[in-house]
């Protein structure tokens, strides 16, 4: 080996063995926790600006700083972390998405308190523990992994930590100490570091915002890793840093050069964007905390005082006004943030990206400088700039189509710090150039006269956004994303509208922020402002336009009046408090939302096992005469529903219910007459129930046909055939594990089968997403809540008649009745009310939208008997006015008294089908009493 070579790849092995070392920590403090700690990288920049101050200000021997650092400094942040802020979440139920808000409001806490601590400038003098090569960090590294996989193979510690990993809960009632356990991974976590920053700081600089930046880039090695396997983080972050330190030799010529060697000088946030945007996204699929994102009630008058504290600053002179130009430029950008995260609920680490490019492309434009534009007016500029940011949101919108939670932040996150580099960072995009302002803006005065108008202009614009229909539908993605998409709403072309209107809006407030300042400076728009704008919004009330603009107002006046990092350290400290304020209507929805887990008051076991059948013919007929005669009420309201379509319907009960065996004529329109069909075909004479006419059955309006579906090697439907048909209330029963729910996912949409095909009317569905379906007619309800707290229920109503097959506003007035939700129940947000009315609202939603089939999960979960017998007789309405229902249920009696055919799954099949009485009553024979 050359001996050029032999050095990169030393110097390589230095950086990988950081980048290993910072893989390791994250790993095992995820692995404890479920937390991926975001503040990492400010814990090691702490630790190394407090072994700078031991060595270099106190004067103290080196070895005793480091050991007060890393075996009693670093452990006991991590173990304060743990004990103070991540513990108390957990116990509040352990929603991932609020630690991750705490986490990053801990990075801010920690960076604004270095600032104020230690100033913002680099430091030169950082104490070097390990000599300028490899071997010794490398050894660090390694012994490290043996050791920490060792212990989680083979010890107690290792076995408790990985059931704690796998179901805390579990884990405590089995006599685990999961505190304990998450305690001894936060330590060591930090601990790691702790290292990571002592050793880098000598080398790089040492200074609040860069370190922990340079230290978080390589989570990329975590990542690779899944959060799972220290060998391969470990590996990746030899191989990148050797991979890196070797390209440094590389000198490619022509246009491409700057950006091939800013490549190979980024190669760790190469891996960073290629894992978290290419690979499948790890963590969980939650969304951000609705207690982060709800929506805060402005306060009577709160606006005139905001109009008023807003025109001050025309009053203002010198250094005062020219502080106060920043206000209203950050504001733009941070109602961004209330569109995407605020209304969307959408994470979005990286609206500092879309903001620079603003800025950047304003610069470019105005200088002539941009490729194949002429040179513009700054305000032409400053607009054809926020035209081509905005659908560059795509580069965050395109990832949160299939992402949430941590994967979607740490996709954003990626794209901030991409930007940054390959951007920002470039001499080839930024030298030389400046910014000024409009002409006739040029004084601060008449700028801030303009950024006023321009941000009212973005009031307007975020305003439009978040009121009437695309309002609603963002506020129904926020607060729950399956609801919406069953709802009708595009979820994925919503998302890419939210980022995309983000990214305008960022792209205006940086182009101001750019034009206050009269220069494009690359740390205005560093990934750790993006950070501390998500921070600063998500806790003065992300929803709210008025919180932006106090937030912009509390970032700049808390910088300019004192030290640099006032700003982030109160923000951080928000952060991090954010997920124990008092959590309002939305903990009395999760109490509400808990109540909804099903309470299973009969269910089949196993096939071959005791069935027990509690139905008895004569039992069977009083609920159902009486649910019958409501019916004629509930038909009288949905005859006006559907323009008087059944009237008819109305009176069929009555004739109904002189049939002997209860059972239901056909009704809708006639068809072929093929037999609702199961995988076991119905024997002779199950056809039409009995009592009921002969004749033709309708054809099915919805058909599935050898449906198998499977996760991973488990195979959990396999050759199911199922038919409903209009006017008929099919439902399937079935053990524990059977594969209903499967068999209604994949009739839904949420989940593709792996063979098999769906028709609705005859047209092949199989491929059609969930909106889509509902969108043709298929509706559905959800086995636990999925209504939209934080709207009113006749707006949770509404976003069902306008995303729906027909969008018919008047359909919500005449579903509110249907199901009794008008008076003044219409006017209250959805969360706290009871589950008996939720569950309404629910199907009102499902209803809103005139569907022709209606697919319900366990609709009777968490109701009580009155409101089972009041759906039940909605139901029937329904089907009697041709409606194709499918109900998934474990309650027999309701089964019995609700359906016309029942289909029994077991072990992915339907091995019994036929009417309730035969079916049931088959089982209960078989099983004995
Ligand atoms: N996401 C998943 N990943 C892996 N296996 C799954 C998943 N969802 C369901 N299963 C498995 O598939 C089988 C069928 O599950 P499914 O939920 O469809 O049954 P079910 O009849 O609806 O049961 P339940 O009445 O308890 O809801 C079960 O063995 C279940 O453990």
């Amino acid at each position: 080996m050359s001996s050029l070579t032999y050095d990169l790849t030393l110097a390589g092995l230095s950086v990988g063995s950081a980048a290993a070392l910072t893989g390791i920590g994250l790993i095992v403090t995820y692995r404890a926790t479920g937390v991926l700690n975001f503040a990492h990288g400010a814990i090691a920049m702490v630790c190394a600006y407090v072994l700078r101050q031991c060595v270099v200000e106190w004067g103290w021997p080196l070895w005793a700083a480091a050991a007060v650092t890393l075996l009693v400094l670093a452990p006991g942040l991590g173990v304060v972390l743990e004990r103070c802020v991540f513990r108390p979440l957990s116990v509040l139920g352990s929603d991932p998405a609020q630690t991750l808000v705490a986490s990053i409001g801990v990075f801010v806490l920690l960076v604004g308190g270095a600032a104020l601590l230690w100033g913002q400038g680099a430091r030169e003098d950082a104490p070097e523990l390990v000599a300028d090569e490899p071997w010794g960090q490398l050894a660090v590294v390694l012994v490290l992994t043996a050791g920490v996989t060792a212990v989680i193979r083979w010890t107690r510690f290792g076995r408790e930590l990985r059931a704690v990993v796998d179901d805390r809960e579990l884990a405590v009632l089995g006599g685990i100490d999961a505190d304990r356990v998450a305690a001894v991974g936060w330590a060591f976590g930090s601990f790691t570091a702790g290292v990571t920053g002592v050793l880098l700081a000598p080398y790089v600089r040492l200074d609040p915002y860069g370190l922990p930046l340079l230290v978080m880039e390589v989570v990329a090695v975590a990542v690779a890793a899944r959060m799972r396997s220290l060998p391969v983080a470990v590996g990746v972050a030899l191989g990148i840093g050797v991979a890196q330190s070797q390209l440094t030799r590389l000198h490619p010529s022509g246009w491409g050069e700057p950006l091939l060697q800013a490549v190979g000088a980024n190669l760790f946030v190469v891996l960073l964007l290629v894992a978290a945007l290419v690979l499948p996204g790890v963590g969980t699929r939650d969304a951000l905390p609705r207690t982060a994102t709800a929506r805060v009630p402005t306060p009577p008058g709160a606006w005139i005082v905001a109009v008023v504290l807003f025109l001050l600053p025309l009053g203002f002179a010198g250094r005062d006004l020219h502080t106060s130009v920043q206000v209203p430029a950050l504001g733009v950008i941070l109602l961004s943030l209330v569109v995407v995260t605020g209304r969307g609920g959408q994470i979005s680490l990286g609206q500092a990206a879309y903001a620079g490019l603003g800025a950047l492309f304003t610069a470019l434009l105005a200088a002539g400088r941009f490729p194949g534009l002429p040179r513009l007016p700054e305000l032409a500029a400053l607009a054809v700039a926020v035209l081509l940011v905005a659908p560059l949101g795509v580069l965050t919108g395109w990832p949160a189509i299939g992402r949430q939670g941590l994967a979607l932040a740490l996709a954003t996150f990626a794209v901030g710090v991409g930007v940054s580099r390959f951007v920002f960072a470039q001499p080839y995009a930024t030298a030389g150039l400046s910014l000024s302002r409009p002409a006739g803006f040029d004084g601060d005065r008449a700028y801030y006269v303009l950024e006023l108008v321009l941000l009212a202009c973005a009031l307007l614009a975020a305003r439009a956004l978040r009121r009437g229909r695309t309002g609603r539908a963002l506020a129904a993605l926020r607060d729950h994303e399956s609801g919406a998409s069953a709802a009708g709403v595009r979820v994925p072309s919503l998302k890419l509208l939210a980022f995309v209107s983000g990214a305008a809006l960022a792209a205006l407030g940086g182009a101001l922020l750019g034009m206050g300042l009269r220069a494009f400076d690359p740390g205005a728009y560093d990934p750790v402002r993006g950070l501390l704008w998500f921070a600063a919004v998500v806790v003065l009330g992300a929803d709210s336009t008025l919180g932006a603009l106090a937030a912009a107002a509390l970032l700049v006046g808390l910088d300019a009046g004192t030290r640099g990092g006032v700003a982030a350290a109160v923000i951080g400290l928000l952060a991090v408090l954010v997920g124990r304020l008092p959590a309002g209507p939305y903990e009395a929805l999760r109490t509400a939302a808990e109540r909804l887990r099903p309470r299973r008051r009969t269910t089949l076991t196993p096939l071959g096992t005791r069935v027990r059948a509690r139905l008895r013919p004569g039992e069977r007929e009083a609920p159902r005469r009486a649910a019958l005669t409501g019916v004629t009420a509930v038909g009288v309201a949905d005859a006006a529903h559907r323009g008087g379509r059944s009237t008819a319907a109305a009176g069929r009960p009555t004739a109904r219910d002189e049939g002997a065996g209860g059972g239901r004529p056909p009704r809708g329109r006639p068809g072929p007459g093929r037999a609702v069909a199961g995988r076991t075909p119905p024997a002779p004479g199950s056809g039409p129930a009995p009592g009921g006419p002969p004749g033709p059955r309708p054809a099915p309006a919805l058909t599935a046909r050898g449906l198998r579906a499977r996760y991973g090697s488990f195979t959990a439907l396999d050759g199911v055939d199922l038919d409903l048909p209009p006017g008929r209330i099919t439902a399937v029963v079935g053990p524990n594990g059977a594969g209903k729910s499967t068999l209604f996912h994949c009739l839904a949409g949420t989940l593709r089968p792996a063979r098999g095909v769906v028709r609705f009317d005859g047209r092949d569905i199989t491929r059609l997403p969930a909106h889509a379906r509902t969108r043709l007619g298929i509706a559905r309800t959800f086995q636990q809540l999925a209504v939209f707290p934080t709207l009113t229920v006749a707006d949770n109503v509404r976003v069902g008649a306008e995303q729906g097959r027909v969008s018919d506003p008047g359909a919500v007035e005449r579903t509110l009745r249907l199901l009794r939700l008008d008076g003044p129940l219409r006017a209250l947000p959805a969360a706290g009310l009871p589950t008996g009315t939720l569950r309404r609202v629910e199907l009102a939603r499902a209803l809103a939208g005139s569907p022709r089939v209606l697919l319900l999960d366990e609709p009777a979960a968490g109701l009580d008997t009155e409101e089972v017998a009041a759906l039940t007789r909605v139901l029937k309405a329904l089907a009697a006015d041709g409606t194709a229902l499918l109900v998934v249920e474990h309650d027999l009696d309701l089964v019995a008294d609700l359906a016309d055919d029942v289909h029994v799954m077991a072990a992915g099949r339907i091995v019994a089908s036929g009417p309730p009485g035969r079916v049931l009553d088959a089982f209960g024979t078989a099983a004995g009493p």
